[in-house]
């Protein structure tokens, strides 16, 4: 699995939101992309995706130029996107071409991966923020995604949940290989996931700095290694 940007601008109305940004996501890579609000990292992660189209340069899935959504590119955003008719069950199964007995075991040992045994038939309005995101995960595992894109999934849940689903994705990476590409403007969520941090300026949108993190997992959330990067970024952020 290869996903390349080559010298990708995308501009609204004459407002140029992201500037010639290069960058080339490696398989099995955890990249976050990090920058302060309004700079440019949906935007990105929406070109990456194949639901916006509407750029200059070149977005490339396996070397080839990307003319719009895959079933091999997941994505997963700030709201879990479950279809209030549907149950837990009958969502996560929503986008699988068939019902046979064996994608029906694919799907529960998915339901079981992310922890929601036994709440397969629930509503999502019965389901907290945490489950929902859960359930929006197994609905992107069971296409047996090669990339995930992740918009903020986190980032209206507490703190506690926050730090569990973080987790799951490592297990999830550690288990499928799974490429992820993941705004934030989580420091410490960055600094916890990421094998790469692409720091992005404002206005327009542009790449200010790669951050390789090499700090081996498990990583310690309060390791010296990782708060010394912090104040690296902070000062590149200019905070
Ligand atoms: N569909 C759109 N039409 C017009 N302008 C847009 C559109 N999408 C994004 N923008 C503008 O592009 C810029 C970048 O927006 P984007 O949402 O990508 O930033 P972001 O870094 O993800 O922000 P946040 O962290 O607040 O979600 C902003 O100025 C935004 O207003």
């Amino acid at each position: 699995m290869s996903l390349t940007v080559d010298r990708l601008t995308r501009t609204f109305n004459g407002m140029t939101a992201i500037k010639d940004i290069d960058l080339k996501v490696q398989n099995g890579e955890f990249v976050c992309l990090l920058g302060k609000g309004g700079c440019g990292k949906s935007t990105l992660l929406r070109t990456l995706s194949g639901l916006d189209l509407d750029y200059e340069g070149t977005v490339s899935y396996n070397a080839t130029p990307l003319t719009g959504v895959r079933e091999e590119i997941g994505i997963i955003f700030q709201e879990s996107r479950l279809l209030p008719w549907l149950t837990v069950l009958e969502n996560i199964r929503f986008g699988l071409k068939d019902h046979e007995q064996e994608t029906l075991n694919r799907v529960n040992r998915f339901i079981e991966y992310v922890g929601l045994t036994g709440k397969e038939k629930l509503y999502p309005k019965a389901l907290s923020g945490g489950m929902s995101q859960r359930a929006a995960i197994a609905r992107s595992l069971v296409c047996d995604p090669e990339v995930l894109l992740l918009d903020e999934p986190f980032s209206a849940l507490d703190h506690f949940t926050k730090l569990e689903l973080q987790d799951l994705l490592l297990k999830i990476q550690a288990k499928y290989n799974t490429t992820m590409v993941m705004v934030t403007h989580d420091i410490d969520e960055a600094l916890y996931l990421a094998d790469r941090i692409v720091v992005l300026s404002s206005q327009p949108g542009m790449i200010k700095d790669i951050i390789d993190i090499n700090s081996p997992r498990q990583r310690t959330r309060t390791s010296q290694d990782l708060q010394q990067v912090k104040k690296e970024i902070l000062t590149i952020l200019h905070v």
